[in-house]
């Protein structure tokens, strides 16, 4: 199987990197284009018999899987590219939300699939979320997942909940690790204990819940109600992030949401030349 991927930036690079790591694919497996070709260069010469291309109608040629990571408002000019290229039997994968399986399927005549990794799959943790279009057989879905599994953990998902589940899943990382870093910060502040030793101690906490949230069989409501003893320290404290942190999820989904939104309508004029709604 071989396996292109256009934009070698944070994203492309590091489903490369994963794949080639976690053994899923080997660099001769691959091809690779980007707008700045030295980027892609780069990237090849650091693995042997890995092809960069200057075009990406290049990379696209001879691949049986074709993942677009390119950010959103750049998704017309690279499907343009390989409009005229690309065969019914070869398969593209978008990664971003905001393109839509109805925007690629109205113009490429291949198989489209649309997965939103997360950072977590750098280290073969965490979801990749799929969404497939109305060419998509069985044998091929089951293709895409074989080779996602060795990263993530794929997941189904109805295209209306794209958004949300991408903030949970991709998202996520970025938001636990700024909570994570204004715990720390205050624990410098407030006592003087060393940075990188409140961090360490920070990072193992949160391995050890996620390991608790998944194998460990408990619920976040559990984890609350087994650390905090009644009347004890964490019941004082949870006290008060219940108060203080109030409704700042529902306007930070908010906030993802009409980002989306306008991501979504600026898509939908460059594809359709209109907006559609989406959630
Ligand atoms: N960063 C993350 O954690 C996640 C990102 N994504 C999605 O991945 C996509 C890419 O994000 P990043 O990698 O963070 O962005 P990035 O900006 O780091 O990488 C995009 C790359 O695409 C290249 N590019 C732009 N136009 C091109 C063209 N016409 N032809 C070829 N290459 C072109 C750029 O030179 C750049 O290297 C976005 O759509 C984002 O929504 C999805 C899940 C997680
Ligand atoms: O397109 C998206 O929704 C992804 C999730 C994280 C960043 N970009």
């Amino acid at each position: 199987m071989n396996v292109g991927f256009i934009g070698t930036g944070t994203m492309g690079s590091l489903l490369i990197e994963a794949f080639i790591a976690s053994g899923a694919l080997s660099p001769s497996q691959i091809a690779v284009s980007n707008r700045t070709f030295p980027k892609a260069k780069a990237l090849a010469d650091r693995y042997l018999g890995m092809r960069a291309e200057y075009t990406n109608a290049g990379a696209a040629y001879g691949c049986d899987i074709l993942f677009l990571c390119v950010k959103p408002l750049e998704f017309k000019k690279v499907v343009d590219d390989l409009k005229p290229v690309l065969k019914p039997n070869q398969m593209i994968v978008s990664i971003t939300s905001p393109v839509l399986i109805s925007h690629l399927e109205g113009e490429l005549k291949c198989k489209v699939a649309k997965v939103i990794p997360s950072i977590t799959n750098y280290v073969w943790s965490g979801a990749s979320l799929c969404i497939y279009g109305k060419s998509m057989q069985e044998e091929d879905k089951a293709r895409l997942e074989a080779l996602l599994t060795h990263i993530s953990e794929p997941l189904c998902i109805d295209e209306d909940y794209t958004r949300i589940v991408s903030d949970l899943s991709s998202c996520g990382p970025a938001f636990i690790s700024f909570l994570l870093e204004q715990f720390v910060e205050a624990a410098v502040e407030e006592t003087g204990i060393g940075r990188q030793e409140a961090q360490r101690v920070a990072s193992a906490m949160l391995l050890g819940t996620g390991l608790l949230l998944t194998e460990g069989g408990l619920t976040p409501a559990e984890i609350q109600e087994r650390v905090a003893v009644p009347g004890g320290i964490t019941a004082k404290a949870l006290n008060l992030l219940r108060r203080e942190t109030n409704g700042v999820f529902n306007q930070l989904i908010r906030t993802t949401h009409a980002k989306f939104r306008e991501d979504l309508a600026k898509v939908s004029v460059a594809f359709i030349g209109e907006e559609v709604n989406g959630q």
